[in-house]
Parts: structure tokens; sequence; C-alpha cells
């Protein structure tokens, strides 16, 4: 057995699903963006750091998906420190309930979470990023890098997931195009290459989102 089974993918369509990545920026918020816009659905950054040196991501998925303003949840921690939320956290004097984190209501399902980093990124001492997922009794879909090194990072984030009975509806690719990589993934790592996001040539842009999910599945035929 090179992994621990998959756990199982619920029979029905849950009410949304936990974007995260092999690493702090591979693409999580660009993926967030594309689904958000091609499923029409309503996007959440619960934990959103390094405020002192970018505008955050909730405005540049308002911003690329050009959706309405009840699609975007306001994040539920801003923190300014371009750390982890327990870090961030610690040093702005802010204290965080992760534990006590429950889904928003959402006008228009699916809710696309984002996560802060990757998977065992710290909320508190107590708690990691993939607590939370399991907390919020969401699949997940796995951002990873497309070239060189993503066998062993993504890799070991499925085995973390699967070891905690999280389920992962598939992983997406991010930069140069390698169909060898995604063959090896999905056989490795018993998951579905749900799409591949293409390297751009420059900052993505609305027009880009839009080109992008129009190739995305609709929510409903993935379940
Ligand atoms: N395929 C791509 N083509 C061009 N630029 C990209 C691509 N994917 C990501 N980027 C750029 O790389 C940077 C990091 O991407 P992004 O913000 O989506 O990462 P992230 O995983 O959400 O990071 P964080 O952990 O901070 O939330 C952004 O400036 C984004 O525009
Ligand atoms: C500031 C950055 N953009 C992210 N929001 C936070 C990433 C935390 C990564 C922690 C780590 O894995 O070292
Ligand atoms: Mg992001």
């Amino acid at each position: 057995m090179l992994l621990h089974s998959p756990p199982p993918l619920p029979q029905a369509a849950p009410k949304g699903v936990f974007i995260t990545g092999t690493d702090t920026g591979i693409g999580k918020t660009l993926t967030s963006a594309i689904l958000t816009k091609a499923w029409k659905g309503t996007y959440w950054k619960p934990f959103q750091t390094g405020l002192a040196e970018e505008t955050g991501d909730t405005p540049t998925v308002q911003h690329l998906t050009g959706l309405p303003a009840d699609h975007i949840l306001p994040p539920t921690y801003a923190l300014q420190a371009p750390l982890s939320p327990a870090a961030a956290s610690a040093l702005e004097g802010v204290t965080l309930e992760p534990e006590r984190l429950t889904l928003p209501d959402c006008p228009h399902a699916p809710l696309i979470v984002e996560g802060a980093g990757g998977l065992m990124v710290p909320l508190t001492d107590e708690m990691l990023m993939i607590d939370l997922i399991a907390r919020l009794n969401l699949p997940v879909i796995l951002v990873t890098r497309s070239g060189l090194g993503t066998i062993n990072h993504t890799l070991l984030s499925l085995e973390a997931l699967y070891q905690r009975g999280i389920p992962v509806l598939g992983f997406i690719t991010n930069g140069p195009a390698s169909p060898q990589n995604s063959q090896t993934l999905e056989r490795l790592g018993q998951c579905r290459a749900l799409h591949h996001i293409p390297a751009l040539p420059s900052a993505p842009e609305a027009k880009d989102i839009n080109q992008i999910a129009a190739q995305i599945p609709s929510w409903k035929r993935l379940w």
C-alpha cells in the first residue's frame, strides 16, 4: 500500500468544498476565483494574514470574478503579518477560536472555502489547518504545482488528508502543462485530476478567470 485508502466522497452534493494546497502561493486564490465563477458560488477565506503586504484574497476574488457582493463573504480573521494565523495573531494580540468556526449560511451554493498556506499551517497551538478542514466536514480540492517536485508534495498532502479521513474531490495542477505528472498523481494518489491551470503570461485578469471557468464541470455533474 503506497498511501492510506482515500475516504469515500459524500454521495450527494455537500454544502461546499475546501480549497487547500501544497504550499502558500501555490494558486489557491486563483483556483478559488475560477471555481466560484464557474459554479456561481460563495467564496469565504476564514483566515487572512499578510494584509500589511497584500490586498488580501477576498478583494482579489471579488475583482477576478466580478460577481455580485453577496457571492463573497468577509474573512472571519484578518491579520497583518505575513505569517501563519497562529503566529500573526500572537504578534497582534488577537485571539483565534477556530474550534468555534462553523460553515456560514451562503446565499449562493456551493461554498468555496480557501485555506491559508498548506495543510499543516498552525491556526493555534492546538489546531492546524487540516484540523479545521476535518471540523468543517467539507471535501477538499488540492491545488498543486504541475512541475518537478509535485509528486512528493502532492502525495504527502494526500496521505495526510486520507489518514484523517478527509475526502478529496480531486487535485488541480497549476503551471506549465505536465500530463505525465498528472497521470502519476492520479495513479499513485488514487485521486482525480480535476483540471489544469496553465501558467498565464501575466497577472491573472477577469478574462482569464472567465475563460478557464468555462472549462470547469458544473458542480452538479461532480456528484
Ligand atoms: N497559473 C498562474 N499564472 C500566472 N500567475 C499565477 C498563476 N497561479 C498563481 N499565480 C500568481 O501567483 C501568486 C500566488 O497565487 P495565489 O495568490 O493564488 O496563491 P495562494 O495559494 O492563494 O497563496 P496564499 O497561501 O497566500 O493564499 C499570485 O500573484 C497569483 O496571481
Ligand atoms: C501570508 C501568506 N500569504 C499566507 N496567507 C500565510 C501562509 C502561512 C505559511 C506558514 C508556513 O507554512 O510556513
Ligand atoms: Mg490565497
